[in-house]
């Protein structure tokens, strides 16, 4: 049977789940798809069809980042839910990599954990310009007569955002209980149901360059027996049809779309924001991974050097307790990418926690870079710092 092919009605936004682990982000984004399948606009997604890996089901955490669509009476939303775990930040970057808007899920038992802070950080930098906040879990406080415990998070959150650019005092904080709206209760269903309007109202629609070259930061590549290769991904930039040629930046291929489709939805056409996946005729298993670009030939030179500002987490923030010099080798995380690169300090020589510097970065492999291209620096694990590309030499 043929499937049925996109039909573009409404916007289309890139959101997505983010927050410390076993806060309720997968919880949220199975309840999400519930009640909007309830008022009949998309499919229902239940828990375990999005932490669906066995050593997910197994750990009861998330480990890969999935995703889900959705509509809701003005927009059309592929939504990322990302792992909260420590050992999972990397996969959270490339999830939160593609997103227009996040929705930032913070346990109201709980308040902000360690990873509530990172993912805030994180979201920043790989220019993610939206949150709203979802408190979650708000069935759960025993509150009494008031809501002073959860009016206390709700301030601490406001604040975090705040610390980090996002102007906390306005972005919109819905108190919701995702556990309890799966199960359909109706006063929890009604929490979900302002979540999304507060998403719908406060995220803008982003402006889509889709005259521009295409852009396409792969983040999943599958193969797919005797026809080539499907890589995955939103499309940062540019329009992309079924027959066009691209060339894949870090795998030095060059191939023909030969097929397209958005959530199992083939289409004729991609465009800027749209949540993708291309099947690449002829394209070696292998040769194409996470973190590589798919682009109109010849349109992106990529580069190994630059020149960036630099911000060095202070210990508090979960950074390094040492200062770091010339020398240093962290992993940059750059779109989808992470790649080693060595550091620069020139006269300055050391940077301590907590100190804004210039480096100049000489990474190990090429990736196209341009001037405001936001990134992340991890080492053993950890962020350690964040920065924003400012030449590329
Ligand atoms: N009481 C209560 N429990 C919840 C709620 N939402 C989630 N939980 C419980 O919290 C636990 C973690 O939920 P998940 O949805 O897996 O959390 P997560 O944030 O996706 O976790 P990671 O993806 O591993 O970071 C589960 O036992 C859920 O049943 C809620 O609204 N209320
Ligand atoms: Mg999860």
């Amino acid at each position: 049977m043929p499937k049925t092919a996109y039909v573009r009605t409404k916007p289309h936004l890139n959101i997505g789940t983010m927050g410390h682990v076993d806060h309720g982000k997968t919880t949220l984004t199975a309840a999400i798809t519930k009640v909007l399948a309830e008022r009949g606009s998309g499919t229902f997604v239940p828990f375990d069809r999005i932490d669906r890996a066995p050593e997910e089901a197994a750990r009861g955490i998330t480990i890969n980042i999935a995703h889900v669509e959705y509509e809701t009476d003005t927009r059309h939303y592929a939504h990322v839910d990302m792992p909260g775990h420590a050992d999972y930040v990397k996969n959270m970057v490339t999830g939160a990599a593609q997103l227009d808007g996040a929705i930032l899920v913070v346990s109201a038992l709980d308040g902000i954990m360690p990873q509530t802070a990172e993912h805030v950080l994180l979201a920043r930098q790989v220019g993610v310009d939206h949150i709203v906040v979802a408190l979650n879990k708000a069935d759960a406080v025993d509150d009494g007569e008031d809501t002073v415990l959860t009016d206390l998070v709700e301030l601490e959150v406001r604040e975090l955002l705040s610390a980090h650019g996002y102007g906390g005092e306005s972005v919109p904080v819905v108190r919701v209980s995702g556990l309890r709206a799966l199960e359909g209760d109706p006063r929890w269903t009604a929490a979900i149901d302002a979540l999304l309007d507060a998403v719908d109202t406060y995220v803008p629609m982003p402006e889509r360059y889709v005259d521009a070259p295409f852009l396409l930061p792969v983040e999943n590549v599958l193969t797919i027996t005797g026809r080539g290769i499907v890589v995955t991904g939103a499309v940062e930039r540019g329009t992309i049809r079924v027959g066009d040629r691209v060339e894949v930046l870090g795998a030095a291929v060059d191939t023909v779309v030969t097929g397209l489709e958005t959530f199992g939805k083939p289409m004729a056409e991609a465009q800027a924001g749209d949540n993708v996946a291309l099947l690449l005729r002829g394209v070696p298993r292998d040769a194409v991974r996470r973190g590589h670009i798919v682009a109109a030939p010849g349109s992106v030179v990529p580069s190994r050097r630059f020149s960036a500002r630099v911000y060095v987490l202070s210990s508090g923030e979960g950074g390094r307790t040492t200062p770091v010099a010339t020398g240093y080798r962290p992993q940059f995380y750059i779109r989808t990418a992470d790649v080693v690169g060595d550091v620069d300090l020139g006269e300055r020589a050391v940077a301590r926690p907590g100190d804004t510097v210039t480096m100049r970065v000489e990474l190990g492999r090429e990736v196209p870079l341009e001037p405001g291209l936001g990134f992340a620096i991890r080492e053993g694990g950890r962020t350690v710092g964040a920065g924003t590309v400012t030449s590329v030499d």
